[in-house]
C-alpha cells in the first residue's frame, strides 16, 4: 500500500505550494495513469513518493515506511524512470553488474526479453544510443529491477511509433500481479488501453481519482453526429469526424475509455463529473 498522507510541499522561493494538503491511497496491483496540465506538479509528486524529495508537511509511506528516511529495503524496491536521465558511456553488461545488486529482485533474463520486446540487441554500449534507445533500455533495466513499485514520468516521450506500441506490449506483458506501476503522462493516446486506474491532479491536489472499471461502468464514450446524443452528453469536444462524448452509462454499455475527453471533462466540470461517480457508487 502506498499512502501519501497530507502532504504539503513547495520549491525555495516560491510563491504557491506546489502540493497544498494532498492525500492519496493506493492498492498494491495495477497500473495508475497520473495526470495533470503543465506545472501540475506530477514529477514532483513522483519524486517525493521515492524519498528524492522532501516534504515541508505530510509524509509518504510504502509498506509502512516513510520514504523520506531512504531506507535500503524501502529504495531496493522502488524504481523511478524520469523524464530525462543521463546513462554512463559503459556496455550494458557493466551497467548492470554494477546498478543490479541494489535490486535484490533483479533478473538479466527479464532485461533481456524486455529488450527484445524494443528490438534491441543486449551486447551494446550505452554511450552509442539515441535518446529514445536510452530510454528504452533504461525502461527494460526499472522493469527487470522487479521492484514492487514503478514510477515512470513521460515514459513514452522519444519513443518512435513501433517504440510506443512495443512499450504498451511491454508493460501488460511484463508487469507482476503485486507489481504498481505510475505512469505520468500527457501522451493520453500512449496509455489509455492499459490503465487500471486514474487520477488527475489540479490545483495543488487531487480532481479525480478512480479505476478504469468504475469510470466506463459510469461513463459512456463515443463519437457522434447525432443531435440528440449530442445534446444529452455531460461533455462534448469536437473531433475531425464529428463530436466525442461523453454521457452517463445509464444502459451499462461497455465503451473504450477516452482519457483525452475524460481529461478535458475533469478540468472543464469537475464538480458535474464527481457528481456523475458519487451517484454510480450510490447505486
Ligand atoms: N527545481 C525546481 N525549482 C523550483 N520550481 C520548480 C522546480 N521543479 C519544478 N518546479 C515548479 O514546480 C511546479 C510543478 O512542477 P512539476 O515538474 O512537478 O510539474 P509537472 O506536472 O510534472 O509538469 P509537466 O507536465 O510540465 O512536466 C511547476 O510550477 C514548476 O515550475
Amino acid at each position: 500500500m502506498l499512502e501519501i498522507d497530507n502532504l504539503t510541499f513547495n520549491y525555495p522561493k516560491r510563491r504557491e505550494n506546489v502540493l497544498n494538503d494532498f492525500s492519496l491511497q493506493l492498492a498494491p496491483g495495477g497500473i495508475y495513469g497520473l495526470l495533470g496540465r503543465n506545472g501540475a506538479g506530477k514529477s514532483t509528486l513522483l519524486y517525493l513518493i521515492c524519498g528524492l524529495l522532501f516534504p515541508q508537511k505530510g509524509r509518504v509511506l510504502y509498506k509502512g515506511a516513510d520514504t523520506r528516511r531512504r531506507l535500503p529495503d524501502t529504495l531496493s524496491d522502488i524504481f523511478i524512470v524520469p523524464e530525462e536521465f543521463t546513462l554512463p558511456a559503459v556496455s550494458l553488461n557493466q551497467y548492470i553488474k554494477i546498478n543490479g545488486p541494489f535490486y535484490p529482485k533483479f533478473s538479466v533474463d527479464d532485461m533481456h526479453r524486455h529488450l527484445s520486446t524494443f528490438d534491441i540487441a543486449p551486447d551494446i554500449n550505452l554511450g552509442a544510443l539515441s535518446m529514445g534507445q536510452k530510454k528504452k533500455v533504461y525502461m527494460s533495466f526499472a522493469l527487470a529491477c522487479n521492484t514492487s513499485l514503478l514510477l515512470m514520468d513521460e515514459p513514452t516521450n522519444g519513443l518512435d511509433i513501433p517504440g510506443k506500441s512495443a512499450f504498451r506490449r511491454f508493460i501488460v506483458s511484463s508487469m507482476r500481479e503485486d507489481q504498481t506501476i505510475i505512469i505520468s503522462t500527457h501522451q493520453v493516446r500512449d496509455i489509455d488501453s492499459v490503465l487500471d486506474h486514474v487520477i488527475i491532479m489540479d490545483n495543488h491536489n487531487v480532481l479525480f481519482n478512480h479505476s478504469a472499471f468504475d469510470i466506463t461502468r459510469a461513463l459512456k464514450f463515443a463519437s457522434t453526429q447525432d443531435r440528440d446524443i449530442i445534446q444529452r452528453a455531460l461533455y462534448t469536444q469536437n473531433n475531425p469526424s464529428g463530436v466525442t462524448v461523453v454521457l452517463p452509462n445509464n444502459d451499462d454499455e461497455d465503451s473504450q475509455l477516452d482519457l483525452e475527453a475524460l481529461f478535458n471533462f475533469a478540468l472543464e466540470s469537475p464538480g458535474l463529473l464527481n457528481r456523475q461517480f458519487t451517484n454510480l457508487l450510490d447505486n
